[in-house]
């Protein structure tokens, strides 16, 4: 298969995904008007390379909360992988696995946990909302553990799922045949059978989100589990202390892809004021309209310790399932490698705020 650009994997997405799903992937909330801002971000920050550095050897290898890692890489979490092929998380492991990249499993992934293990040969970490039932909460912390997820992250930017208009106009409900098979059944119905005018995944998180809690029910979760304990969606440097303080172990600093709070602020904009609340007390991942190996260059000169990518797995996916992510993964990793060679960066830590300039 000829090497494609990312660009050219979405436009093979978008031909092969009925309009509906092509909105709910690629759409933003409210004004939709985060998406194109999430991405001008990291074009405004610019790289500034360093010359004759023995750049013969580049290793873009790291450890993040014990998870081995071939790049500062990751899938961010999305449920419903089936929606662009049916092997779903399935394949995203194999792919994951076999670039060296971490997979966040979400809550609403359409395959067991179970299985996803054992596709998987790197890495996974789960990801939770947290929804009224608590005890669906307690079990999968358990399963995530016996299976041997790494770490939990707890998605903090969504206490309801946001207005989205293409959602709402396609009255978008998860097509029957694909399931949030990891959750009961009786929690996941709202989710199913759509009405015009309305989109079913806002209104099932209306219903089964749990919108009141605080740092206190942190604190519940944190008592239950001896896995690292990440939050994403954090942007607010005093949420990033206060985090510290719970003893949170890594933050996810993103605006969920500019679908949650419209006219959030920019993952890579927030970003820096966090890095200085944390002193390096919790480790920092950036998430959202990473697109370009030089973006992970850029998030970890601002002083992330990786990042997170999201829909782009999607549309490898939804071409040709697990070849399609691996591709993509691939096509990250080889352009990251070679800004480091052109960087003067040989190491992943050698990137450092002289790196960047914003113009
Ligand atoms: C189709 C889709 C489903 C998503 N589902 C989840 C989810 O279940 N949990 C979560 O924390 N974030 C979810 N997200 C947000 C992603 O984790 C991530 O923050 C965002 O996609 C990053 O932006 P990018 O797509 O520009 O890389 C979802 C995003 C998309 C596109
Ligand atoms: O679409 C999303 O971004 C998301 O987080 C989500 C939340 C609930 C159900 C499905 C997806």
């Amino acid at each position: 298969m000829a090497a494609l650009t990312l660009r050219e994997y979405r436009a093979e997405a978008e031909g092969r995904l009925p309009a509906p799903v092509w909105d709910f992937l690629e759409g933003g909330s409210g004004t939709e008007s985060m998406l194109s801002a999430g991405r001008a971000a990291l074009d405004r920050i610019r790289l500034r390379p360093r010359c004759l550095v023995d750049v013969s050897v580049c290793d873009p290898g790291v450890t993040l909360l014990g998870s081995r890692l071939a790049a500062p890489l990751g899938i961010a979490p999305m449920a419903y992988h089936q929606l662009a092929h049916p092997e779903g998380e399935v394949a995203t492991a194999r792919a994951a696995g076999a670039a060296g990249a971490l997979l966040t499993v979400s809550i609403f992934a359409s395959r067991t946990l179970e299985d996803i293990a054992a596709a998987a040969s790197g890495p996974l970490w789960l990801q939770l909302y947290w929804l009224r039932r608590r005890e669906t909460l307690v079990e999968l912390v358990r399963r995530a553990e016996d299976a041997g997820y790494q770490a939990l992250v707890l998605t903090v930017d969504a206490p309801r799922v946001a207005y989205r208009p293409r959602d709402a106009r396609n009255g978008f409900a998860v097509p029957g045949g694909i399931r949030a098979v990891n959750v009961d059944a009786a929690v996941m119905s709202a989710s199913h059978g759509g009405a015009a005018g309305e989109s079913a995944i806002a209104r099932h998180s209306k219903e089964q989100f749990d919108a009141s809690i605080t740092w206190r029910d942190l604190a519940w979760l944190r008592e239950r589990t001896s896995l690292p304990l990440v939050l994403k969606g954090v942007l607010a440097p005093e949420d990033a202390e206060l985090a510290v303080e719970y003893g949170v172990d890594a933050l996810v600093v993103s605006n969920h892809g500019g679908r949650q709070l419209d006219f959030a602020i920019p993952a890579a904009d927030a970003l820096p004021e966090i890095v200085d609340a944390v002193g390096g007390r919790c480790r920092l991942i950036l998430d959202g309209s990473i697109r370009y190996g030089a973006d992970i260059a850029k998030a970890l000169c601002l002083g992330a310790d990786a990042v997170f990518v999201g829909r782009p797995a999607l549309w490898g996916l939804a071409h040709s399932g697990s070849a399609g992510v691996a591709d993509v993964l691939r096509v990250l990793l080889d352009e990251f490698e070679e800004v480091m060679a052109l960087m003067g960066a040989p190491r992943v830590g050698d990137f450092g705020n002289s790196g960047i300039v914003h113009h």
